[in-house]
């Protein structure tokens, strides 16, 4: 992929310091995700009582929206040592093995990418999860042997951006998912003055609403713009950031007033311009973009479909007409008939994908 995108949701190398401190610790600190939130909190409460380690609990949405700030706080709420790994860090069930034998009691596991794990990793983790207890495998072949090892009781605390890919039995295991949904601006606004106030930063209340709006529903995006406009505003010898310097912040940066960053606007500006609002396959797409098809298809689509800018057909990627005025052009007539096609039609991406292999 070409440069980072100052909006993709995914966490940057060098963003794990600066994120741990904007971390909220504990459930209260922790903004929106109100559903969640209180499931948690008597899923915790109830095990308190109980004197007994939490039951597994999974967490589920897309990246930067709280899943690992989540774990943290079930470890800190449980007054629980933390162990972290992650799923790509197991590739073998040995791997798993030594993880899981060296926990002490009342341990949180979080294991992060839990989709990604191997298949015997993760046949190990079905009966570690109901059973606490593995079978450790010696030796090969007729002359193998499983030697059965107790585990104290743990918490497994899992997060996926993938739910769908995760295998029944794994799931069934988990006692509660937490499906994480994008922020309400509202929202947002909270979560940028909360970082404001660690950082030491004079925003007044239309600023946090402009940077709010640029982010796309997602803490991580928030935050991170909110580090961007503190950097403008340095360079710019301002004191107290408003809309207006926010806004001009951002502008720069290339982030619109709807989130949009320079991909997904060129993606947009080449559907009108170009295939006349389309549709066009995803590959055309992409050349004409001068981006690969996955970029365009993974880092571009998701949100603008999710906008309502961009729609999928089955004769390929349309421009919504919300696009079209979001651009600053006037809606064509045929759109809406095109429209009802994007969100009462078929995919195209299963004959598309065939196209963008060859
Ligand atoms: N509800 C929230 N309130 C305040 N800050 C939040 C909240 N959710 C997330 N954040 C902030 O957003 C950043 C990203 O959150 P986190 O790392 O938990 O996301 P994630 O869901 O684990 O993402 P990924 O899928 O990339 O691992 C954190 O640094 C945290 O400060
Ligand atoms: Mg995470």
């Amino acid at each position: 992929m070409a440069e980072q995108s100052l909006v993709n949701g995914g966490e940057e190398p060098e963003e794990r310091v600066i994120e741990a401190a904007l971390r909220p610790k504990n459930l209260h600190d922790f903004v929106g995700q109100h559903r969640v939130r209180k499931q948690l909190a008597l899923v915790l409460e109830a095990s308190k009582m109980r004197g007994r380690s939490a039951d597994h609990v999974l967490m589920s949405g897309p990246p930067g929206l709280g899943k690992t700030t989540l774990a943290m706080i079930i470890a800190a709420e449980m007054n629980a040592p933390l162990r972290i790994s992650s799923g790509p860090a197991i590739q073998h069930a040995g791997d798993l093995a030594a993880i899981l034998s060296s926990l002490s009691e009342g341990e949180v596991l979080f294991l992060d990418e839990i989709h990604r794990m191997s298949r015997p990793a993760e046949e190990m983790l079905y009966m570690a999860m109901e059973d606490f207890r593995v079978d450790i495998v010696v030796g090969k072949g007729a002359g193998a042997t499983a030697i059965p090892l107790e585990l104290p009781p743990f918490t497994l605390v899992g997060a996926t951006t993938r739910a769908g890919l995760l295998p029944g039995p794994l799931r069934d295991r988990f006692g509660f998912t937490g499906h994480l949904e994008f922020y309400s601006v509202a929202e947002l606004e909270l979560v940028l003055r909360r970082s404001a106030g660690l950082l030491d930063l004079k925003v007044n209340s239309a600023g946090f609403t402009e940077i709010a709006g640029r982010s796309r529903g997602t803490p991580r995006i928030a935050n991170r713009l909110l580090r961007r406009v503190r950097d403008w505003a340095l360079v710019h010898g301002i004191d107290q950031i408003d809309a207006r310097s926010a806004s001009a912040a951002l502008d720069m940066y290339e982030v619109d007033a709807r989130g949009l960053d320079r991909l997904d606007r060129s993606v947009l500006e080449a559907l009108i311009t170009k295939f006349n609002g389309g549709p066009v396959g995803l590959s055309t797409l992409a050349i004409a973009v001068g981006e690969e098809p996955e970029t365009v298809e993974t880092v571009a689509e998701p949100f603008l479909v999710r906008e309502g800018l961009l729609g999928r057909t089955p004769r390929g990627r349309i421009a919504m007409a919300s696009a079209w005025t979001h651009l600053g052009y006037a809606v064509p007539a045929g759109v809406f008939g095109q429209e009802a096609l994007a969100l009462f039609g078929e995919d195209e991406n299963h004959a598309e994908s065939v196209d963008t292999i060859g």
